[in-house]
């Protein structure tokens, strides 16, 4: 499994709204380590979640602090890391940036597979084994939300990376496709972590954090992470 390590980790952005400017902390200090198969991360919308998964691949440098991957650091190691670690966007369109599902596939794997042949061939089990074969020569743009959803993280496991992080995958997914992508989901040798709205798939975890004005209010039993959830949001 893959091991992430947040030590102390601080996020702050310049301006806080006012009319000074003043920076606000908007995650942390977070102390963490996520060593689990599946982790889910749950909160109110603008708490930090996607603050938190984004520090994971160095997406978001922390202000203070560091986060490691695998003893990588996301700053100095940020190459590395991305290679080690693949993200889902909530919005699939701005991680699809090839005309079709199929090109995006292979573009994901010219690392892997140099030859054009041996490209194409991986990049046909990869769609197949998401279901997606009959929609690979389609325009991304003609594809519906939950099908391009679902296209964006085919693209990003191409490469097999040990660690998978989701922010927000089901959010434009029918009841059939959340299924299917829990059960995904479920099949997969990789470590995952996801941040989710969905309760159900929030409580489908190893571990679950709750996330409540930048930091972590809960850690641990996923169903008991829950309850903590929605007594926060009902203020019970
Ligand atoms: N680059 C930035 N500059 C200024 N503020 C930011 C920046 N990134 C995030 N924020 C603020 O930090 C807070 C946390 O944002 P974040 O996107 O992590 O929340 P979230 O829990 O993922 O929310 P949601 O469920 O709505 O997606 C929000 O108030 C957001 O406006």
């Amino acid at each position: 499994m893959t091991e992430v390590r947040l030590d102390r980790a601080v996020v702050t952005v310049p301006d806080d709204g006012s009319p000074e400017r003043r920076p606000r902390t908007i995650l942390g200090p977070v102390d963490l380590v996520l060593d689990e198969r599946r982790v889910s991360v749950v909160g109110a919308n603008g708490s930090g979640k996607s603050t938190l998964l984004r520090l994971l691949n160095g997406l978001v440098a922390p202000t203070s602090g560091s986060v490691t991957v695998d003893g990588l650091d996301t700053v100095r190691d940020g190459g590395r890391v991305r290679r080690r670690v693949a993200f889902a966007f909530t919005d699939p369109i701005s991680q699809l940036v090839m005309p079709t599902g199929r090109e995006d596939v292979e573009l994901s794997l010219r690392r892997k597979h140099r030859s054009r042949a041996e490209r194409r061939s991986a990049a046909d089990a990869v769609l197949n084994r998401f279901g997606l074969s009959h929609l690979a020569d389609q325009s991304v743009y003609d594809l519906s939300g939950g099908e391009r959803q679902l296209m964006a993280v085919a693209v990003v496991l191409a490469t097999d990376p040990g660690l998978l992080v989701l922010d927000e995958p089901t959010t434009l997914l029918d009841r059939r496709n959340i299924l299917r992508l829990r059960a995904l989901l479920d099949g997969l040798p990789q470590s995952v972590v996801v941040a989710t709205h969905d309760l159900d798939l929030a409580a489908d975890a190893d571990r679950t954090l709750v996330v409540d004005g930048g930091r972590i209010v809960f850690d641990g039993e996923p169903r008991a992470a829950v309850e903590h959830y929605v007594r926060l949001v009902d203020g019970s």
